[in-house]
């Protein structure tokens, strides 16, 4: 099981590059092309592609190969297949919302950064004692919002949290003003409607007031 000091780097290097990660969901590869030009165009060049639809590896290899400027992961991860399929389309992270101890070594093994998921100051001490640095907090809302991480934040100061669902725009600042919190996720900055008639302009608007949060 590895969570090598390279992988960590690298994926607190994608993580610096923007305060907000757009969490994917697409039915067609065009469209998801489409979208991350206009998130990109938006200013938000992280997206994280999940694995959710029967047309998402498509969507992640096309944006892979056909946008420029952007760095792409795949979410859902939750098999081992998700893993190797990602890996061999070029996904640049992995990220889960949950972490089973299956998925946990495949996705600690694969050659790029792998963010397993977690709810629980049980879970994240469990995927600090594998050696990992970065977790996703998952769902963040749900769970307890800003005030549920800064506490669990409180006693695992060497953890590194990306919160994600029921994030917007309102409340993104506060979770980012929490310590340790590398970005947040979340799908508000792509609505489903906004990718389905084609509204890249809203979509772009919407990266743009989401890039202006500021991480700290
Ligand atoms: O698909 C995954 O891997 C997940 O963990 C769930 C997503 O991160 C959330 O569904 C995004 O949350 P919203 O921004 O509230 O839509």
């Amino acid at each position: 099981m590895s969570f090598t000091l390279a992988k960590t780097e690298r994926l607190a290097a994608i993580l610096s590059q923007s305060p907000v990660i757009p969490v994917l969901t697409f039915e067609d590869a065009a469209s998801g092309v489409e979208t991350a030009k206009a998130l990109r165009d938006g200013g938000l060049k992280v997206l994280e592609v999940t694995l959710r639809t029967p047309a998402s590896m498509e969507a992640l290899k096309a944006i892979i190969d056909e946008v420029e400027g952007v760095t792409v992961g795949a979410g859902t991860v939750l098999e081992v297949e998700h893993v190797q399929d990602a890996v061999r389309v070029g996904a640049a992270f992995l990220i889960s919302p949950g972490s089973s101890s299956r998925l946990l070594a495949a996705g600690s093994e694969a050659p790029v950064p792998f963010m397993p998921g977690v709810a629980t100051a049980s879970e994240a001490m469990q995927l600090a004692e594998r050696g990992a640095t970065f977790a996703k907090f998952f769902p963040a809302g749900p769970a307890g919002g800003p005030d549920y991480l800064k506490a669990l934040v409180a006693p695992l100061p060497d953890l590194h949290f990306v919160p994600t669902g029921g994030i917007t725009l309102k409340n993104a600042q506060d979770y980012l003003a929490v310590r340790n919190v590398a970005a947040v996720g979340g799908s508000w900055v792509a609505p489903t409607d906004a990718i389905r008639n084609g509204d890249w302009a809203t979509i772009r608007a919407l990266a743009e007031e989401a890039a202006a949060l500021k991480a700290r």
